[in-house]
């Protein structure tokens, strides 16, 4: 397979979160959002949350309003996100589980159980010019559901691995690579678009961006934990170039 382009989105949720533990401007994430695309970001991601914890509508509109890169939106599939993103018209939604407790997105999003939801609703954002794109767990019963919703994008959950590799756990981290692994080449078969993200660091990065089928990785909170080190565009420069290293070995 000849390798494509690895796209890299930034997530700049936690900046909102750094915002909101003050409840005021600062630090804006449409300002981390202009740099990280001055510094090599393909796109930008954002997650408008039910309850609102980080991004808050103003953020998206003034996002897709300021960038001039592709926004992913990301959100659970409810009436008013749907509402939200048609009046937004961002390029792309990735519909993610959301579950009010959670400290972080925890699963892929339950594809199979709310198909007859999911169906229809992957169709309005369609018909309104949005690419779909739906954040799964790495199954090829995710992915099969996710062709039958029509969905042309997956985001395939890195999570648990990741977790894995973070706890030094080195054969669940083995085995969750392996999941990845397989479903991104199931998914490129069946003819999807393969992205990949949550929990992303620079290793980690490095090693999915070898998968030749995944085109786009989304990354947020590493970013911004290590902007505090050495800057939001240093660290887009190193991710960059872990990325990079990762696609050289690609095939
Ligand atoms: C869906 C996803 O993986 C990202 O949106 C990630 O969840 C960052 O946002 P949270 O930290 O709010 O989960
Ligand atoms: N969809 C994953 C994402 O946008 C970023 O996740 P994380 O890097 O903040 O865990």
């Amino acid at each position: 397979m000849s390798t494509r382009p690895l796209r890299l989105g930034v997530n700049v949720d936690h900046v909102a979160t750094i915002r909101n533990a003050r409840g005021g401007p600062r630090p804006d994430p449409v300002r981390a959002a202009l740099l990280a695309i001055e510094a090599g970001a393909d796109g930008i991601t954002a997650h408008l949350r039910e309850d609102r914890r980080h991004i808050t509508d103003a953020d998206m509109a003034h996002l897709k309003a300021s960038i001039s890169k592709p926004l992913n939106f990301e959100m659970a599939a409810t009436e008013q996100m749907l509402d939200i993103a048609l009046a937004t018209a961002p390029h792309a939604v990735c519909l993610v589980p959301e579950k009010r407790t959670e400290r972080t997105t925890e699963g892929g999003l339950d594809v199979v159980g709310q198909h007859d939801w999911l169906a229809p609703y992957a169709d309005q954002l369609a018909r309104g010019g949005v690419r779909v794109s739906l954040f799964i767990e790495p199954s090829t019963e995710a992915i099969d559901a996710a062709v039958s919703i029509k969905a042309p994008v997956v985001e395939l959950h890195t999570g648990a691995w990741c977790h894995a590799v973070e706890v030094g756990d080195a054969a669940r981290a083995a085995r969750e690579f392996e999941r990845v692994k397989k479903a991104a080449a199931y998914a490129g078969e069946r003819g999807l678009e393969v992205h990949a993200g949550h929990g992303l660091d620079y290793d980690t990065a490095r090693q999915v961006a070898a998968l030749p089928q995944v085109t786009e990785l989304n990354i947020g909170h590493f970013l911004v934990g290590e902007a505090v080190f050495v800057g939001l565009a240093e660290a887009i420069r190193q991710m960059r170039a872990a990325m990079a290293e990762g696609r050289a070995g690609a095939g």
